[in-house]
């Protein structure tokens, strides 16, 4: 593939990702797009659940699986490498987009904040949330993150594999930032319908999983003990006081 073929189709795959992303802020904010979390007609509860845990799984499995070191290595004999990252980002961001297309409504309300401040602060919280979300991936290298870098270069290098290691701004108060970020955003709603909050309750425990069973596991296998100071020193998601200091 040559650079110039590879950073026109990075550059595709970015404005796909670029258009996910402000769908989901609507989808899960409940404005400004056709379809959202609360929308559509209802086909019944357990038809509802039983779509949508299907879709929040088909997501989980595609996104973990496809940034497993072992997937990578066997993918990238059928991709060129440097758009290797560059198609998880398509691929991801089509995941998506058949969620938010397929998505079946579960309207009944859990919980509601009546007080219209309340409602507000909320709405904003969640505006914060997705605000952490982009600037946290601009303090890892958003471009490499988003595989545009790799493109630009035009072929991987050694030291490719581990990029500088990040302690500074958000990342000083937590270890995961972009998803305290995404659970924010996920969770400060003025309304809780029930399919918002399977939504919530399921990427919740995708992003636990996926945070500490596998990211972290290749974090310490790339930084070894600097992650492990690192672990000790940080809290992984919620910024609270660690104990003995
Ligand atoms: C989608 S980002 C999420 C980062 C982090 N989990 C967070 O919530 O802020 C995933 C990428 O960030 C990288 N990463 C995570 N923590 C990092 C750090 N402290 N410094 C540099 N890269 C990091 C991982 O290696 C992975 O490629």
């Amino acid at each position: 593939m040559t650079r110039i073929l590879a950073l026109l189709y990075s550059a595709f795959c970015y404005l796909v990702f670029l258009a996910t992303i402000l769908y989901a802020i609507g989808f899960v904010g409940g404005f400004a797009v056709p379809r959202h979390i609360d929308s559509g007609p209802f086909a019944g509860t357990g038809f509802a659940l039983a779509v949508d845990l299907a879709l929040l799984a088909l997501f989980a499995v595609q996104h973990s699986g496809m940034a497993r070191p072992g997937f990578k290595r066997w993918w990238t004999r059928i991709v060129p490498a440097p758009v290797e990252r560059s198609t998880y980002v398509l691929v991801s961001s089509l995941v998506l987009l058949l969620l938010f297309a397929c998505w079946q409504a579960l309207p009944q309300t859990v919980w509601s904040a009546d007080n219209g401040i309340a409602r507000i602060a909320l709405s904003v919280l969640s505006g914060t949330g997705w605000a952490l979300v982009f600037s946290s991936t601009f303090l890892i290298s958003h471009f490499e993150l988003f595989g545009l870098q790799q493109a630009w270069r035009g072929r991987v290098q050694a030291g490719d594999a581990v990029p500088p290691f990040v302690t500074r701004a958000f990342y000083r108060i937590v270890r995961h930032p972009l998803m305290l970020g995404f659970l924010i955003a996920f969770w400060a709603t003025p309304t809780m319908s029930l399919g918002h909050l399977l939504f919530a309750l399921a990427t919740t425990g995708y992003i636990l999983f996926a945070v500490k069973c596998l990211e972290e596991r290749d974090l310490l296998k790339l930084y070894g003990d600097t992650y492990r100071d690192y672990q000790r020193r940080v809290p992984m998601i919620l910024p609270l006081p660690r104990r003995g200091g």
